[in-house]
Parts: structure tokens; sequence; C-alpha cells
């Protein structure tokens, strides 16, 4: 794949303060740009860390983060700027949300980014309505489902325009329908030309929705490759504890007279197709 890297660690190392261990050692990885990359990993393994560092909210004590294959500079100005470029959408929805409703909540980010008041109006306007928010845009946040809080949290984030989106979790506690509903609406913002980066811990998501995988571990990055060659290696996937995606399970369950020449299925409507030829 050609790699056209936006964002990438050269060798960084950070330890919070006070804590006992590194959290990120000897970090090198690449994001590459206009992609989907889904990055794998225990609890603990140094993923939300490393989109601190990734905005500037925290700095490596060796090593360097480059953004655009430039080292981040950590003034002021530039970290405002490189704040507008990436966008993190955090965890827990709660700590992102701190206006009472939708609407207000959306144009707090452009106010403060100086946006003339009638293109907030335009802009938050259009964004509510990509997230499909638009019958919540003055329903207090307080009354909404955690789906629709995730979904506003994005909302606030993508209204600013960034050249890349950080998602922690995205689909953590979500059920069925409203994983599937965000991940409809992560289509249509790639679409637009965002890159997207979403860690998470459900193998099964991260092998059909990502085209680029990155695996962390005790904070360094131990395997990196499309989605197809990342699980093949069954032997390290099972060292690092990781699950197994079910469809490449299922897949190698199948007679090998009916895999030979083909790839095998990365979503369920493909896997559906695939049975359908084999078994007709
Ligand atoms: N504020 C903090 N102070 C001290 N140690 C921290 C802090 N935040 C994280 N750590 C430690 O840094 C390491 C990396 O944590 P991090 O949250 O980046 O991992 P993660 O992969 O995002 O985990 P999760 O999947 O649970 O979100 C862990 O050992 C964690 O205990």
């Amino acid at each position: 794949m050609s790699m056209n890297r936006i964002l990438e660690t050269k060798e960084v190392n950070f330890r919070y303060s006070g804590s006992q261990s590194d959290a990120l050692r000897n970090l090198t990885l690449r994001v590459p740009e206009g992609k989907k990359t889904a990055i794998c990993g225990h609890n603990g393994s140094g993923k939300s860390t490393l989109f601190l560092h990734a905005i500037g909210i925290h700095s490596p004590s060796s090593g360097q983060v480059l953004w655009r294959n430039a080292p981040v500079s950590y003034g002021r100005k530039e970290l405002k700027q490189l704040r507008q470029d990436i966008g993190v959408v955090f965890q827990d929805p709660e700590q992102q949300i701190i206006l009472n409703t939708p609407y207000e909540d959306v144009t707090y980010g452009l106010r403060n980014a100086s946006v003339p008041e009638p293109e907030i109006q335009r802009r938050t306007e259009a964004i509510l309505r990509t997230m499909r928010l638009e019958h919540l845009a003055h329903t207090p946040i307080h009354h909404l489902s955690l789906g629709q809080k995730k979904r506003v949290a994005i909302a606030g984030v993508l209204v600013l325009e960034p050249d890349l989106l950080l998602l922690d979790e995205p689909t953590a506690y979500l059920d069925r329908v409203s994983e599937r509903e965000l991940v409809e609406e992560l289509e249509r913002i790639h679409r637009r030309g965002i890159t997207l980066v979403m860690a998470t811990h459900d193998m099964n998501l991260a092998y059909s929705w990502a085209d680029w995988i990155l695996v962390m571990d005790k904070g360094q990055c131990v395997m990196e490759g499309t989605p197809g060659d990342v699980f093949a290696d069954e032997a390290a996937i099972k060292v690092l504890g990781l699950e197994r995606p079910m469809l490449l399970d299922l897949w190698e369950a199948l007679p090998e007279a009916s895999r030979q020449g083909r790839e095998a299925p990365r979503n369920v409507e493909d896997f559906k197709t695939l049975l359908q030829k084999v078994f007709a």
C-alpha cells in the first residue's frame, strides 16, 4: 500500500508522572493518509496516550511526533492549529460535551475558533444533519442515549473540519444498531476525505472496518499491515491475547477447494455471497 503518512511517531518514550513504567516505549508507527486505520491492543497498551501525543497534550520525553512529515511544535499558536487539523473523540462523551444541548455544544468550538456567527449557524445545522441529530438539536444532553451522546461528541469535533479524526473506542457500550449507525456515519465522513483512526478492542470490527491495522502492546507498535495480513499471523495474535475475527475462523472452516483462488470475505454480506456461490 502506498504510504503517504499523515501522522507518525518515531521512537517515542513517555511516562506519566508518578508512574513506575513507561506508557509508550520506543513507539514507532505511521498512520497512512486517507485510510481507515484501526489501532488494536489491550487495556493499557497506550492507545489513548498516543492520541494525547497526537494533539500535543502530552509530549514525548524522547523521540518525535510528526504531523505531515514535520515535527510537532509545542508553541501556543502551533498547538491551536494542530488541534484544528486533528480532532480527537475521547472514549467518554460526558468528558467532551461541555454545554447543555447538542446545538450549543457544537457551536462552542466554532465560537472558540472565532468563526463568524452566520457561518456558525450554517455549519452547526449541517453537521447536526450529517450526524442525524437535527431532531435532538435542542434536547438537554442528559436526556440523550449514550449512542446519541457519542454522535454529539463526534459532531463537535467534525464541525471544525479536521483532516484527521482519532476515535477512542467509539463503539464501546453501544448496542448493535447504534454501532452500525455509527460505522455508517464514519463511512460518510471518510468519503469526504477525512483520514480516520479508531482505537478498538473489537477485532471483528477492526477486521471488517479498517484498511490498515496497527497493533499496540505495552506501549509499542508490534504489528502493522492490512487486516488480512495482520490476522493471518495466528501465532502472533494468540500471543498478544487478541481475539481472532469470527469471519476468518468461519472462512477457514470452509473446505479448501471452496477457498482456492478467493480472498477471505471481510464482511457478512460478502460472506453470504460466497456461501451462496459455494453451495449453489
Ligand atoms: N493519567 C495517568 N497517570 C498515570 N498513568 C496513566 C495515566 N493514564 C494512563 N496511564 C497508564 O499508561 C499506560 C497506557 O494507558 P492508555 O490509557 O494509553 O492505554 P489504552 O491502550 O488507551 O487503554 P484502554 O484500552 O484501557 O483505553 C497504562 O499502563 C496506564 O495505566
